[in-house]
């Protein structure tokens, strides 16, 4: 039986791919994407759809003489697939609900719920959420306490904390997916679809340490950057373009995902295609999981280039069964994951490897708009001695040219030279361009995003409010209180007041607390408990937080990954104490000035318990994977289940195999097992610290 592609079918029917996965999902088809494959007989059927009046026998022949690559199997109807049952049935659906809603002429209460569904951003301030669906703010603010969000009429909330509320009020919100590129500061338009016109690819190469991932570059280098003109020089830019049959491919020079997720920690999406690297000698390792999820999560496709190909041991069919245990399967198995095997050592095969990406690029119809000013990624940027600030930026939309004003992060300046990655100096950049540009004031970061602006003097306006911006958000944090520095705060009269949010695992705690705690007011500072709860530290406590400049203690409960996350950006204090006492203590001798935790806590990593085992002698083993940090044997580990503590001790044993480790890191598996304690489960996660002294 034969297969045909999405976007074969598409270009056959005539319609973008988009559409006719669309289409493919109004029918509940299930379907991968462009590059999925569709069983011959269920090709079909959807050109039967799709050209509809397949009741109509005239329509349905005329539509068989023109789809000729698809003519009708002698034995349809016994040769019946899933797809056509799926079909089948969602047609008869819709069927149904047409004769329905014709003949009653009511319309069809879904249809017109799906009607209002209000489109919300990912972040949405209150007030204009509450606008949106039409209620009153206060009615929002009440609902959102109840459900332990404290934010006030103008601070903003997020889709999950919109859609939860909405869905109180039984409004039905989706989350407003037409991103229109806008920096906080500066609005960018988007582009017409018909000014729209093809750019290339810009690559990244994943994979795991050693797997090859330099070599694939150099070896892709070395056959196709032919170009060495008179006074050019191949110079280091970050990124390096090649051309095959005329069809031009950017890679970005620096390999691995760190890079990968660095730009996109900032909010730059700079790959357009992953290149997942995995050696054929030793198939997929823990940086290939990790790759994998990382180019899954911003959406990018991959190609996998099974390397090393030239070596003895090399079993391009393990990687493959490797591959698709982790949800990537390659197409020979019935997937849409284009592989290639390569020899970046010898050069064998780059050239399939380079055409597969840009069949890729074709497929995900790479679009930008040459005829605007210009908007792009800074991927490298350093000071040089004789030129000043110099920055590596893609382009990603519009045409770069020297005597542009640009806003970069937040300096800026006007285009002075622009040198390509062949070394020669370029007046003007297009989409999918790497250039080296100098002729701004300072060194922006990788990942500042570029905009070209009208003149100068917004350059330097918008620069200007940035820095203020900046500057701000420091003092806010230098006024940050915590523990440590409450004595001296108090005693420069900077605080007068010490809020709190006590977070414990059980209501009475929460209220002990708040009474003991608001006791120890002394004339200098008043120390109020300004919200409790039960569960876990949660990024709105967080914020709750950092908007009225309280630190955070928590009992037998700890933050949540988002929460340490957003505590460590918002250089919030968070304490988790196991005794009432001790966290009294810890105030008081804050306030007056004899706080002496010498000792202070460091996180070392996460595991999270994905089997138990029971060894005897020893007791209860955790099968672990670690998902943060490292986990090291002879760190104190705390059992956290559902947000709360439940023990709290030191590692009895650590183990890859049926080896003792010393320390196990991020993406491992290994056993764990934890002193005098045996009631370990699935899904519970065991924190690994360490206490350091700090001199205070
Ligand atoms: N036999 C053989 N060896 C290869 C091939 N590709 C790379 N190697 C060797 O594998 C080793 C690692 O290659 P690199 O290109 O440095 O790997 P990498 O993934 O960039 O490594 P890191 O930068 O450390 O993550 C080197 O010794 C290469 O010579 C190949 O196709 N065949």
């Amino acid at each position: 039986m034969s297969k045909i592609r999405v976007y074969q079918l598409a270009k056959q029917l005539n319609v973008s791919s988009k559409e006719l996965i669309e289409r493919m999902k109004e029918l509940s088809v299930e379907v991968g994407n462009h590059m999925s494959t569709i069983e011959d007989e269920d090709a079909k059927l959807l050109l039967e759809l799709f050209t509809e009046g397949s009741t109509n026998n005239t329509e349905e022949k005329q539509n068989d003489e023109k789809n000729e690559a698809y003519p009708e199997p002698e034995a349809t109807k016994s040769n019946e697939g899933p797809l056509k049952n799926e079909i089948d049935k969602n047609i008869k659906k819709s069927e149904n609900k047409k004769n329905n809603s014709s003949s009653q002429e009511e319309p069809n209460p879904m249809e017109e719920k799906g009607e209002q569904v209000i489109q919300i951003e990912e972040k949405i301030i209150v007030k204009d959420f509450a606008e949106k669906i039409k209620k009153n703010p206060n009615e929002v603010i009440g609902k959102l306490i109840k459900i332990g969000v404290m934010a006030s009429i103008n601070q903003e909330i997020d889709f999950e904390t919109a859609k939860t509320i909405a869905d109180e009020f039984e409004i039905e919100i989706e989350k407003n997916m037409e991103i229109v590129e806008e920096a906080t500061d500066f609005f960018i338009p988007m582009d017409k679809e018909e000014d729209l016109r093809s750019r290339p690819p810009v690559v990244t190469v994943m994979g795991h340490v050693d797997h090859g991932k330099t070599s694939l570059l150099d070896a892709i280098r070395e056959t196709h950057v032919t170009e060495k003109e008179a006074g050019g020089i191949t110079q280091h830019i970050g990124a390096s373009e090649v051309v095959i049959d005329g069809n031009k491919i950017v890679l970005l020079d620096t390999p691995g995902h760190e890079a990968f997720t660095t730009m996109r920690a900032r909010g730059a999406k700079v790959t357009d295609i992953a290149i997942l690297v995995v050696a054929a000698d030793d198939g997929v390792m823990p940086q290939t999981v990790e790759a994998i999820n990382h180019a899954k999560a911003a959406g990018v496709p991959i190609i996998v280039a099974i390397n090393k190909m030239d070596k003895e041991g090399a079993n391009p069919d393990r990687v493959k069964q490797e591959l698709s245990d982790h949800g990537v399967v390659i197409e020979e198995w019935g997937g849409d994951v284009i592989s290639v095997p390569v020899s970046a050592l010898k050069g064998t095969n780059i050239d399939t490897l380079l055409e597969m990406i840009l069949l890729v690029a074709e497929i995900e119809e790479l679009k930008a708009n040459p005829n605007r000013s210009a908007i792009g990624t800074v991927i490298e940027a350093e000071l040089d001695k004789g030129r000043g600030p110099v920055a590596t930026v893609l382009v990603q939309n519009g045409t770069l040219k020297v005597g542009d004003s640009v806003v970069i992060g937040t300096t800026f300046g006007r285009i002075r030279a622009m040198v390509n990655d062949k070394g020669r100096r370029v007046k003007q950049a297009t989409p999918s361009t790497a250039v080296e540009i100098t002729g701004f004031s300072e060194v922006p970061e990788a990942g500042d995003q570029m905009i070209v602006v009208e003149d100068d003097k917004t350059a330097k306006e918008i620069a200007n409010n940035r820095i203020d911006k900046v500057k701000e958000e420091q003092m806010k944090k230098s006024q940050r209180i915590s523990l440590d520095a409450l004595y001296s705060q108090v005693q420069q009269g900077t605080i007068k007041e010490l809020n709190l949010i006590i977070k414990a695992d059980v209501q009475g705690s929460v209220e002990a607390v708040k009474q003991s705690i608001e006791k120890l007011s002394t004339d200098k500072v008043v120390i109020k408990a300004i919200h409790g709860g039960v569960g876990a530290i949660t990024e709105s406590d967080v914020m709750l937080a950092s908007a009225s400049n309280a630190i955070i203690i928590g009992f037998n409960v700890r933050p949540t990954s988002s929460a340490t996350a957003l505590a460590k950006k918002e250089e919030v204090d968070v304490r988790s104490y196991r005794i009432i006492y001790n966290a009294l203590e810890d105030i008081e001798a804050a306030i007056e000035g004899m706080l002496d935790p010498e000792y202070k806590e460091v996180e070392l990593g996460k595991a999270e318990v994905r089997a138990t085992f029971k060894v005897p002698n020893i007791g209860a083993i955790g099968g672990c994977y670690v998902i943060e940090g490292k986990i090291l044997r002879n760190a104190k580990v705390r059992l956290v289940r559902d947000g709360i503590v439940i023990h709290d001790g030191v590692i009895g044993s650590l183990r890859r195999f049926k080896d003792d480790a010393k320390e196990v890191a991020t993406g491992y598996e290994c056993g764990i097992g934890i002193d005098n304690f045996n009631d370990l489960k699935e899904g519970d996660i065991i924190e690994a610290y360490q206490m350091q002294e700090i001199k205070r």
